[in-house]
């Protein structure tokens, strides 16, 4: 495999790149992470990466170069970087709310631009990523598929849902988190000590997360199986639902794509 340039070695960059080494499909040595201070890079340098605060020296001599700084950092960068970049290159942006055409406007219309959208799961190789382009070569996309493929699983999509992708995998892996959460709060008022509830509200996730993932069967049919007649899980269901729980994830998740469509231009 060729290198890769990681411009902006922050939440989702670094996690990518761990991700990356973990898999087995790239070396560390292969990887250049950049931030805007070497002495911001300390943990990346001692984990072997290679180490950048010159964003176009970094994505020279990479063959992907992947765009992981925010929305409102992309621009300043993209304009260090033009002058470095080959129309050889993939550039792979993970930035919110940015068309590849917004990329293009900026790095040039010849440039091979393809978006992902994963979520920190990725530093583990569980990532939900959605992959999307507007023109790339079939074999690019490929070689950007395999790539993601390698730290979790990925759905190519038009670029018109990446916002909802956004929402739906990026922000949702917050969504869970908060509810697993919630969870152990509840152990802990009906008996449980903080550690061992949270332990267990993990595990239960765990386990409803890979029962689907493993039977391919709807949540529902699942819920069938636990909801004993007039037993305690029903009971709880159903407060939950006269509480707005189903409501207020639905809710939640249109918001933050409303919004994740909106991060570039703000
Ligand atoms: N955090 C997440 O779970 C996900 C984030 N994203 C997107 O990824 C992008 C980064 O998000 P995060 O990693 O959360 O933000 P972050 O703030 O943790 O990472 C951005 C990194 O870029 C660095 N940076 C800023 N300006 C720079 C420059 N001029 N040159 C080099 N490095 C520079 C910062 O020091 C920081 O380390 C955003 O556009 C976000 O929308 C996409 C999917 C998931
Ligand atoms: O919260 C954010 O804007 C970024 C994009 C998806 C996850 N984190």
């Amino acid at each position: 495999m060729g290198k890769i340039a990681i411009i902006g070695s922050g939440n989702i960059g670094f996690s990518l790149a761990k991700g990356l080494v973990k898999s087995g499909l790239y070396q560390t040595s292969d990887i250049t992470l950049t931030r805007r201070s070497l002495s911001s890079l300390k943990e990346e340098a001692e984990l072997g990466f290679q180490i950048s605060d010159n964003n176009a020296e970094a994505a020279k001599t990479a063959e992907i170069v992947v765009l992981a700084i925010l929305p409102q950092q992309l621009r300043k960068v993209m304009e260090d970087i033009k002058p470095a970049l080959n129309h050889q290159q993939i550039i792979v942006s993970v930035v919110s709310g940015v068309n590849c055409s917004d990329v293009k406007a900026v790095l040039g219309e010849e440039k091979t631009v393809i978006r992902a959208m994963p979520n920190t799961a990725i530093a583990i190789g569980q990532s939900m990523t959605c992959i999307a382009t507007d023109n790339a070569e079939e074999a690019k996309i490929k070689q950007i598929e395999t790539l993601f493929e390698s730290v979790g699983s990925v759905v190519v999509i038009q670029e018109d849902l990446m916002t909802s992708a956004t929402a739906l995998c990026a922000c949702g892996i917050a969504f869970f988190l908060r509810a697993i959460r919630a969870a152990s709060q509840g152990g802990v008022e009906i008996g449980f000590h903080a550690h061992d509830a949270l332990k267990m509200a993990v595990q239960t996730a765990k386990g409803a997360a890979d029962l689907l993932l493993q039977t391919q069967n709807h949540p529902e049919g699942e819920i069938d199986k636990v909801t004993s007649p007039k037993g305690c899980t029903i009971a709880g269901l159903n407060e939950m639902e006269h509480n707005g729980f189903s409501s207020a994830f639905i809710k939640g998740i249109k918001l933050s794509a409303k919004k994740a469509g909106g991060l570039y231009n703000e």
